[in-house]
């Protein structure tokens, strides 16, 4: 599975403890994050991580832009829920294009929790069906 990590400046230390603690889960898919959270989430981890543009430049929108593919599974978004940003437009829009692509989103660790345990336990195989879906389509041997 893709996983998408994300995380404000407040809840940093949150992320990188919470990968730390399932990295024996995280460990076995592919990681993306935006610059700040994923270099800290490699250093302290020590798991390789896809690093995209920090936040404010523009990373919210690159892991927006592979939602939109459909190239993430699951995102881990520790938003800050307190302070105003001024990326918030681009919060709102990836936030949002999870809902349009149905991508399961944890805002908080209590949820994060609960996507990290249930995709351990398959109950995120659907998003496997979805991307040979896909590559059947790309290929022109779907049968659905
Ligand atoms: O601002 C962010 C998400 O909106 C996170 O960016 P960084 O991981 O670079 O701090």
């Amino acid at each position: 599975m893709n996983i998408a990590l994300v995380a404000h400046d407040v809840h940093k230390n949150l992320l990188v403890d919470f990968v730390i603690a399932y990295r024996h889960i995280f460990q076995k898919h592919q990681l993306f994050a935006t610059g700040t959270t994923g270099r800290r989430i490699s250093e302290a981890a020590k798991l390789d991580v896809i690093r995209l543009r920090s936040g404010p430049l523009g990373g919210d929108q690159q892991i927006g832009a592979m939602i939109a593919m459909d190239d993430i599974d699951m995102l881990i978004f520790f938003r800050d829920p307190i302070s105003a940003l001024g990326h918030e437009p681009d919060i709102t829009a990836l936030l949002r294009l999870c809902d349009v692509q149905r991508i399961p989103l944890a805002t908080n660790v209590a949820t994060a929790e609960m996507l990290i345990r249930a995709m351990e336990n398959g109950f995120l195989s659907w998003r496997e069906e979805i991307h040979k879906y896909e590559t059947a389509k790309l290929n022109g041997t779907e049968h659905i």
